[in-house]
């Protein structure tokens, strides 16, 4: 498919639905090279920290996060910290990611557009 992740919408996802193949993942991650995948409890997981100036604009980035997964009715675990927002994106209902977890990643990707900074400033280490 040609179209990119942030053009594409989650679709309703049941445990029916298979998880993405390798070979689906291997077409996606490229698209979101910042994302890690991780595994916790044998569930893989898209992982992306990202660096802001202060508490402030990483509670602003969290909350348009939310908004978006609202939206999509597709929803990250978020951890905001000073100047630092973890975002983790897996589909609850497969232990596992689906398309919609990289659509997401990738919608989390414009959300922070201009609110980063590349390195972190927490001044307390
Ligand atoms: C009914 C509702 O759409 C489902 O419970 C949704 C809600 N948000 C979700 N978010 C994520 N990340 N995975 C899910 O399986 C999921 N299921």
């Amino acid at each position: 498919m040609s179209c990119s992740l942030t053009e594409q919408t989650c679709i309703p996802c049941s445990g029916e639905v298979p998880p993405a193949s390798a070979a689906e993942i291997a077409e996606l991650k490229p698209q979101i090279p910042a994302w890690e995948i991780i595994s916790v409890d044998g569930v893989d997981q898209l992982q992306r920290i990202y660096d802001f100036s202060n508490f402030q604009t990483a509670l602003e980035f969290t909350n348009k996060v939310g908004a978006l997964a609202e939206t999509a009715q597709h929803h990250p675990a978020l951890l905001t910290e000073w100047g630092k927002v973890t975002v983790t994106w897996w589909t609850h209902a497969l232990h596992g990611l689906h398309r919609n977890d990289f659509i997401m990643a990738a919608q989390t990707d414009d959300a922070a557009q201009g609110l980063t900074v590349s390195a972190p400033a927490n001044p307390y280490g």
